[in-house]
């Protein structure tokens, strides 16, 4: 390969991605993700070089599974380590990895909070690609040589050799999918397992039920490892707890931590507390074994701690941005649950400006449920009105970033029918849907994100007129929530 730039890694990242067709054959056929996989990751490992046991074991790995609030939780332990370090100079470097990326695809491999330049990158990406095609390379029946995981196995492949190089000595971990069979359930010996808030998602690899989803994120509890989760509905808190017993885990279901008292966690709503609860825990846990002198105090927060938690940074998770006569909501749910808490954050955000227009910039690509997320979005923000009014223009946009030149190449996407993208299939669906749910409000089908958001500047001129700002809600999709804060900013701002 002659040319090893930046863009020529994600280029051949994104010739990793499964293509539509192969995707549709596999669920026909019924092929989920199992426990060959992470075998098979154990295979890649090797093959570069490391072991399971002894090198990822250096890493002193926290790792987090969940439906929601998993990046969250990860961010909050990022942030307060980062404090600590700043104190304390342990740990010397941390390592943050997360899915997926909102801006550029290297925001998923973070060494002390900052994604890790283009250039390291480039190297540490074709080191990898390298070392898989080599023959010389330990040797392993597990995986070919030549052989190359998919797109996000290849990142989490790569994040261990990232991390080992360059002297990490504590990584967060986020898992892609589930845990039992995540790419990120290599480790063996993590320092700390914490579960975050379960609900339905990925129901096709995970299975239906909060129960069957339950198990799957509980595989990432390891005996010998502390693990913690937070107040869970009914049967799935049944299921991590008799999955931890079955591990002999001692699994700590965590209350609020009432050290939080006073401490500004946001956005101000429960369900931050739990992931920040849960990160403090995770982050005690990990000091404890890294700094010899760290001893929990029961009754505050160290500050470090509350710096963490206060200051922390979660770019396209309930972010806020002024224009002229216009404000910006954006946030990247994409569950049926975490929606309602964006709408419901949305309509604590807005009160104020009770009388400015209500839009809603919205997408999900590529799941046929997304159309049930709309009932709840739709409602809460109705509900939550004196007049009952609801969204007064809703925009359906697809995920392709800008009107004239398309993709920017870290969201290239090749997982997704081309015709529903060109056609705006799912779009239509959507819009039809929302006819149901509210007859009265104004709707758009727009091809681009950026064409969406000149959209909403539009109505901005319009309805803006008698001085009032125009409240936008942009939801649905980390991709779009990604395009969207890129084109505000004029950016590619990480
Ligand atoms: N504990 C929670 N319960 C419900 N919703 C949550 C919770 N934490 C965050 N959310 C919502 O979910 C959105 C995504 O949060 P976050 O990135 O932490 O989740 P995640 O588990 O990493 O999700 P994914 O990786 O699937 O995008 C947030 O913007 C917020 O609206
Ligand atoms: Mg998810
Ligand atoms: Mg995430």
């Amino acid at each position: 390969m002659a040319s090893r730039t930046y863009n020529d890694a994600i280029d051949t990242l994104n010739t990793l991605q499964t293509p539509f067709a192969v995707i549709e054959a596999r669920r026909k056929a019924g092929i989920r993700p199992d426990a060959n996989s992470v075998q098979e990751m154990g295979g890649y490992l090797a093959r570069i070089g490391y072991s399971t046991s002894s090198d990822l074991r250096k890493l002193n790995i926290v790792h987090v599974a969940g439906t929601k609030g998993k990046g969250s939780t990860c961010a909050f332990v990022d942030s307060i380590l980062s404090k600590w370090h700043q104190t304390k100079g342990i740990p010397k470097k941390v390592g943050l990895f997360t899915s997926p990326h909102l801006i550029a695809v290297r925001e998923r491999i973070r060494i002390n909070s900052r994604p890790i330049s283009e250039e390291m990158f480039a190297k540490y990406f074709f080191e990898v690609w390298d070392r898989l095609e080599s023959n010389s390379t330990v040797a392993t029946d597990l995986v070919e040589a030549g052989t190359k995981p998919i797109y996000a196995r290849y990142l989490t492949l790569m994040s261990y050799h990232v991390y080992l190089s360059e002297g990490v000595d504590v990584a967060i971990y986020e898992t892609g999918i589930g845990g039992e069979y995540d790419a990120t359930n290599v480790v063996e010996q993590p320092v700390v397992s914490g579960i975050s808030t379960l609900g339905i998602d990925h129901i096709y690899v995970l299975g239906d039920t909060i129960d069957k989803i339950a198990w799957h994120k509980a595989g990432i509890l390891k005996k010998g490892s502390p693990g913690f989760t937070v107040e869970q509905v009914g049967s799935a808190a049944e299921v991590l707890k008799k999955r931890a017993e079955e591990k002999g885990v001692d699994l700590k279901v965590l209350g609020v931590d009432q050290r939080l008292k006073g401490v500004k966690v946001r956005p101000d709503a429960n369900f931050q507390k739990k992931n920040a609860t849960l990160a403090i825990a995770l982050a005690e846990t990990a000091l404890k074994k890294l700094d010899q002198d760290f001893k929990r105090d029961e009754t505050a927060l160290p500050r470090a701690f509350v710096e963490g938690v206060e200051q922390v940074v979660w770019r396209g998770r309930c972010e806020v941005k002024q224009e002229d006569n216009i404000i910006w909501h954006v946030d990247g749910a994409h569950t049926v649950d975490s929606l309602k808490m964006a709408a419901r954050w949305f309509v604590e955000e807005t009160k104020s400006e009770g009388k400015g227009t209500k839009v809603l910039v919205f997408n999900q690509q590529g799941r046929s449920e997304a159309v049930d997320f709309l009932d709840g979005l739709c409602n809460t923000v109705k509900n939550s009105d004196p007049a009952g009014q609801g969204f007064q223009h809703v925009i359906f946009c697809t995920n392709v970033t800008y009107a004239t030149t398309g993709y920017k190449r870290d969201f290239v996407n090749h997982q997704y029918n081309p015709a529903d993208i060109e056609n705006m299939t799912q779009q239509r669906i959507f819009a039809e849907k929302w006819v149901s749910l509210d007859p009265t409000a104004k709707i758009l089908v727009i091809p681009s994100i950026e064409e969406a958001i000149n959209t909403a500047r539009g109505l901005a001129d319009t309805d803006g007129k008698d001085g009032s700002k125009v409240q936008v809600l942009i939801t649905g999709s980390l991709h779009l929530v990604g395009g969207a804060l890129g084109i505000l900013e004029k950016a590619d701002a990480l």
